[in-house]
């Protein structure tokens, strides 16, 4: 008996032993750039944390000192990049550091079956082809503004429910109806489909929580690999992606079908969802890369814009006075708020409008680490200290480096509109320039910046001079500040409380 129990204890010494050295220790090379601790990446399983105190606790520091660390995520050791000479420098060279999505970096596990080899992961002539179809259809320059705007009176309404619910001055959650919003104006604007998401329990908002909930499980997402065992709960996940997916496709071409009751025509020339569907029937793309590309642009086109708005509305409802000066701009066009959310001209002039938006996707970037590419072979990054081996997973940390204090100064950390510019043309020329440098990476950069960074500033435009125009935004008093623990990083369920403009100066007149 003493036996066996020695020789079990003696295995698992093994395997934790293993698990250590295969899993745990860190690279030998590059060899002059700090670690961060693996378990630093595993604080969120074991204590409810807010991420921002954890990157500033852990690694802020390091990461800002020397312009890289060697970081543990996702079940591997990865170089995460803080400089921007250098993350412009992985911009610039496509071949050396390819693009390598989940689909061949965890190819067994849900979040590839997801979203499979798309436009956002994928390299060389596979991408060129990918990017053949979609960018024509979000860059057009007729996105139907009208759209938005009747979908941003619909926001505007739930939101005016919601609060009459809850009371005159409760906190009204924001994130559900942020969501049922985007996925409107993604689906209706970006993709020409309708799956009436606005309406109350629409099946599609239901199913979209599914997903997410899980994709993001925090076991699953650290450690993928154990995706490749079948847990009845990832059987499950399996299940809900595909069912969909095959949603997705279902209503695409249920709304390009012209006889169908749920046809979205007329549909816009160079309309993504046209272009999609064009390029399956013309034998261009298979089944799976049209599922693979549908769900992409809708995960894309409706997550980042959401997380946009959700930071957007918390810095203007911290703000007040910034809040205030920017109603202040939406009146002095002497346009109704009705009519200016659907006058384009008019709205990207608004200088406070663009730079407020800017500066909330400075501070609090949708996409706040990525990590997706993969040296082809072996390479010296920066001035050349940095010797990165071939093979290496290689990413940023937009959050650490839109924030950066040599390239934004001592008050990097700040919400500062004014820091963009006092006039559209200097504000604009400011964001190419920021962009170029790689000082400010919301949109990514180089040939695979975003290619909805045009249709996600006209939503944000739109939805903030109509959110803006018709209430004051004020903290929930009772919401507890905190970012979320983990994933994308923005305020955890966060709660406003809405005074409609209308009703408050009739009640003042
Ligand atoms: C505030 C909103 C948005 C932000 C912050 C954002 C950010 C980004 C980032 C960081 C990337 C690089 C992703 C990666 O390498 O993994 C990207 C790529 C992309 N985004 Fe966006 N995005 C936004 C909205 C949109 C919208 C509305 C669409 C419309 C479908 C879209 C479509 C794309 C596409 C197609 C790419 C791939 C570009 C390529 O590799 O050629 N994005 N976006």
């Amino acid at each position: 008996m003493l036996g066996f129990i020695a020789e079990l204890l003696l295995l698992a010494v093994i395997v934790v032993f293993l698990v250590y050295y295969i899993f745990l220790l860190p690279p030998k090379y590059p060899e002059n750039i700090p670690t961060i601790p693996f378990w630093v990446a595993l604080i969120p399983f074991f204590k409810d944390v807010d991420q921002s105190d954890i990157f500033r606790q852990y690694i802020d520091k390091p990461l800002r000192t020397h312009g890289a660390v060697k970081f543990f995520f996702a079940a591997q050791w990865n170089i995460l990049v803080h400089k921007p000479s250098y993350i412009a420098e992985i911009f610039k060279d496509e071949d050396l550091y390819e693009k390598s999505g989940n689909q061949k970096k965890i190819p067994h596990s849900v979040l590839a079956q997801f979203l499979g080899d798309n436009i956002i992961s994928s390299h060389g002539q596979v991408w060129k082809n990918y990017q053949s179809v979609i960018r024509p259809g979000l860059q057009r320059n007729n996105f139907e503004v009208d759209k938005v705007a009747s979908n941003a009176d619909k926001l505007c309404t739930l939101v005016r429910d919601a609060q009459l619910r809850g009371g005159r001055g409760c906190g009204v959650p924001v994130q559900d109806l942020l969501q049922q919003y985007s996925v409107a104006n993604c689906s209706e604007v970006v993709l020409q489909t309708n799956f009436d998401a606005l309406s109350n329990n629409a099946p599609i908002n239901l199913l979209q929580s599914a997903v997410k909930r899980e994709i993001f499980k925090p076991v699953f997402m650290n450690f993928p690999f154990l995706d490749q065992f079948p847990f009845p709960s990832r059987m499950r996940a399996r299940t809900t992606v595909g069912k969909f997916r095959a949603v997705l496709k279902g209503a695409l071409i249920e709304s390009h079908d012209a006889s169908s009751p749920k046809s979205s025509a007329p549909w816009p020339k160079d309309g993504l969802g046209r272009r999609m569907l064009d390029a399956h029937q013309s034998g261009l793309w298979d089944e799976e890369q049209l599922l693979d590309n549908l769900t992409v642009a809708f995960v894309a086109g409706q997550e980042n814009p959401q997380l946009c708005m959700i930071s957007t509305l918390y810095l203007l409802a911290k703000h007040s006075e910034m809040q205030a000066r920017l109603h202040q701009e939406l009146v002095s066009t002497g346009l109704s708020i009705s009519a200016l959310a659907q006058n384009t001209e008019v709205l990207s002039n608004l200088p406070l409008l663009t730079s407020v938006i800017l500066e909330s996707l400075r501070l609090f970037p949708p996409i706040n680490q990525l990590i997706n590419r993969r040296t082809s072979h072996d390479t010296l990054l920066g001035d050349g200290s940095i010797v990165v081996p071939s093979g290496t997973y290689i990413g940023y940390n937009c959050y650490s480096t839109n924030r950066d204090p040599v390239a934004w100064g001592p008050t990097a950390d700040e919400f500062d509109p004014s820091r963009w510019g006092a006039d559209v043309t200097s504000i604009q020329k400011q964001f190419r320039l920021r962009k170029s440098k790689a000082e400010f990476i919301s949109f990514h950069g180089g040939r695979r910046a975003c290619l909805g960074e045009k249709f996600a500033l006209l939503q944000m435009r739109v939805t903030v001079c109509k959110l803006v125009g018709s209430f004051t935004v004020g903290l929930d008093p009772e919401w507890e500040e905190r970012m979320t623990p983990a994933g994308p990083l923005y305020p955890r369920a966060l709660r406003l409380v809405f005074e409609d403009r209308e009703l408050e100066s009739e009640k003042q007149g």
